[in-house]
């Protein structure tokens, strides 16, 4: 993964989150409290027990080889007998306890190690699933408006990369947190009972090696950033030479390519050796440090055993287990210490993405259902715009006072130039966006009244480009009304496996009913594997006529007594085109329907026209009274009439 931290575009959600980000991500783990409580005493136990083997060799030294009276930090914490141990036999009975102590600290640090990882793991995995499972909820309920502002890119990479940080900021990041403090303390309060002068000595480092680490990583990071961009250039300059191939072949440029692709490689080369040769020098300055203090203790222990001599119980004196301890000690010391550079990095960049998916989460949907939704068991389709306004921004006004009356039943074709606002003015009566001001009425009550999803079932869909899901043909079909995919439609057709909307053998009689209506049960069966055909982005791409049909039959399934159909632009052949006029009749019959035309023939049979300019309406009436009365739909229609006859007139000189 990438530590890149610049996915910019969602800057104003994340100045929305209030106090500290990473306050979300705790209110996560409440859930997981126990666990999390086992977790961190079993991790804190594995760091002390790896510390037991250390005290144990002291005590070996000192107590069992030179039969020192010393009894040493396990004999006061009552593990050992504090009496001189003298004689074979006692020192052998002595040495037994030692292997028996070894022997269960090993025993308990690797039980406590698998606890603290697996729980640890585990349920950084599970607050994982449950914020990539919130995030991904509530972003399917914020408004059109958010995804047209945020690229599709970004909000991948808060439901990826930011939610598999914050996982592994978890489930690694706290357990080096544990380790730093267990470990550290823990040697620290051990060095100091055996000899706080060597411990001051010893531990004196330690700041100076988290604080220089933190700043290191602060000033190499820009560095690595400044690499991982350097790379990303060379792959795309790669992937682009080898995609264009036939181009730099054709016109000779292999020489010209080489230069460019060395180029680049050199740049990586260079800041890459400069990023190593920083990195190197840094940690073996830190070594060298340690080194210092190895140094130093060597010499301070070894003058004062030589003054004072050894298993003298002066505190100021050390026995010889106590100076192999320090330095059996010391070689743990440090190295939790140079990771804590990392870690607060870790945290800063958990931190911004905190930021993004709580900001995501706290952002309020524009388009809600109001309290005491109003969810009516069917509608009858009449249709009112009232002196409605609206603008996708502040500054400019795409819908400027429409007011239109539409009866149940009746179908509108809905005429204009491109970008009159024909499209915006049908996506408020489902309230994918809400008014500016005015009201969409439905059977004389208000858009924002009633229930979202009541509302949503009453009003179809057929887009322009409909989207395929990957799935089955008949899975995309049954998406209208998935109760069609997985119950049984009386033929028995259809075996679901439990896997809501996996589809079995045959489809249902309501999908193939729904296909046929649509003109789109004849193409399907041609499919390689009929209904069960995988189409969308992993499987058969359909032609844009195959895929509006696909849409025609879902919105056919879902039978809604309102319906809102942009038609397919005019690139399909004549005998699509009047499959898809056919299915179209089917759909629109007995429904108060919207029809956006490209063509003005689909809307030649509309009970009423409707043209549109510039978000105001300026012309309604039938077909027929439009073209009499000579204004700009007559003229369109002209327009195209005229563009058919060249069309044909060049169709028919290529035969
Ligand atoms: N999501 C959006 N954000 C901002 N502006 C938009 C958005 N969608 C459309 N517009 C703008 O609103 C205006 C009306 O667009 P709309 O798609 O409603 O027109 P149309 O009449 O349906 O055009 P066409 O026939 O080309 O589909 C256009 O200027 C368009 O650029």
């Amino acid at each position: 993964m990438s530590d890149d931290d610049d996915h910019g575009d969602f800057s104003s959600i994340r100045e929305s989150v209030d106090g500290n980000p990473m306050s979300g991500l705790l209110r996560y783990c409440v859930p997981y409290w126990p666990r999390l409580s086992i977790g961190l005493v079993a991790a804190i136990v594995t760091r002390l027990a790896r510390l037991l083997p250390s005290l144990l060799v002291a005590a070996a030294i000192d107590r069992v080889i030179l039969g020192s009276g010393e009894p040493g930090l396990l004999a006061q914490a009552g593990l050992l007998p504090t009496n001189t141990i003298t004689g074979e036999a006692a020192r052998i009975a002595f040495l037994q306890r030692l292997v028996v102590i070894a022997a269960l600290a090993y025993l308990i640090r690797s039980v406590t190690r698998f606890a603290s990882r697996y729980l640890f793991q585990s349920t950084a995995q599970k607050v994982q699933r449950d914020l990539r499972n919130d995030t991904y909820d509530h972003m399917q309920h914020l408004s059109l408006g958010f995804f047209a502002d945020h690229q599709t890119g970004a909000m991948m990479s808060v439901l990826n990369q930011d939610v598999n940080r914050l996982e592994q900021f978890l489930n690694t990041e706290i357990r080096q947190g544990i380790r730093v403090v267990a470990t550290v303390g823990g040697i620290a309060a051990i060095m100091y009972t055996y000899s706080p002068k060597l411990a001051l000595v010893a531990l004196a480092p330690v700041p100076i090696i988290g604080l220089a680490s933190g700043r290191f990583l602060t000033w190499i990071e820009p560095k690595y950033r400044g690499i991982r961009e350097t790379v990303s250039r060379l792959n795309s300059r790669l992937e682009n030479n080898i995609g264009g191939a036939r181009v730099i072949k054709a016109f000779n440029r292999h020489e010209f390519e080489l230069d460019r692709v060395a180029a680049q490689s050199e740049r990586y080369h260079d800041e890459k050796v400069e990023a190593i040769k920083a990195r190197r020098a840094f940690f073996s300055g830190l070594r060298l440090l340690t080194g210092v203090v190895f140094v130093a203790i060597l010499w301070i222990a070894g003058s004062d055993i030589i003054r004072y001599g050894l298993g003298n119980t002066d505190p100021a004196t050390l026995t010889a287990g106590s100076v192999a301890l320090f330095f059996l000690l010391l070689r743990r010391l440090y190295s939790p210490m140079r990771r804590v550079g990392k870690t607060a990095n870790k945290y800063q960049l958990a931190k911004s993405s905190a930021e993004r998916v709580f900001g995501l989460l706290g952002h309020d949907p524009d388009v809600t259902s109001p309290e005491n939704a109003h969810v009516p068991e069917s509608v009858e389709g009449r249709v009112a715009f009232d002196d409605v306004r609206f603008g996708y921004t502040d500054d400019e006004e795409v819908i400027s006072g429409i007011d239109l009356d539409v009866e149940p039943g009746e179908t509108i074709g809905l005429a204009g130039t491109t970008g009159a606002g024909k499209s915006t003015l049908l996506k408020l009566i489902s309230r994918l966006y809400d008014v500016d001001s005015g009201a969409v009425r439905i059977d004389g009550v208000d858009v924002r009244e009633y229930d979202l999803t009541a509302l949503r079932e009453h009003v179809g869909i057929v887009e322009q480009n409909p989207y395929m899901f990957s799935g089955t043909a008949a899975e995309n079909i049954g998406y209208g009304d998935l109760s069609a995919l997985d119950g049984d439609a009386g033929d028995g057709a259809v075996a679901s496996d439990g896997d809501a909307g996996a589809v079995d053998e045959a489809p249902s009689e309501r999908i193939v009913e729904a296909a046929k209506a649509a003109e789109a049960h004849e193409f399907i069966t041609d499919l390689p594997d009929g209904y069960d055909t995988q189409i969308g982005e992993r499987g058969v791409k359909l032609s844009g006529g195959q895929r509006q049909r696909i849409a025609i039959a879902r919105a056919l399934l879902n039978d809604p007594e309102i319906i809102v159909l942009d038609e397919a632009t005019s690139d399909v052949d004549t005998e699509t085109e009047e499959l898809i006029q056919r299915s179209l009749r089917r759909l629109i019959a007995d429904r108060t329907a919207f029809v956006i035309a490209h063509r003005l023939s689909t809307i030649r049979d509309a009970d009423r026209v409707v043209v549109m300019e510039d978000g105001r309406v300026i012309e309604q009436g039938s077909h027929d009274e439009l073209v009499d009365a000579d204004g700009d739909y007559a003229a369109l229609w002209a327009r195209q009439a005229g563009e058919d006859e060249e069309t044909e007139a060049l169709a028919a000189a290529d035969d």
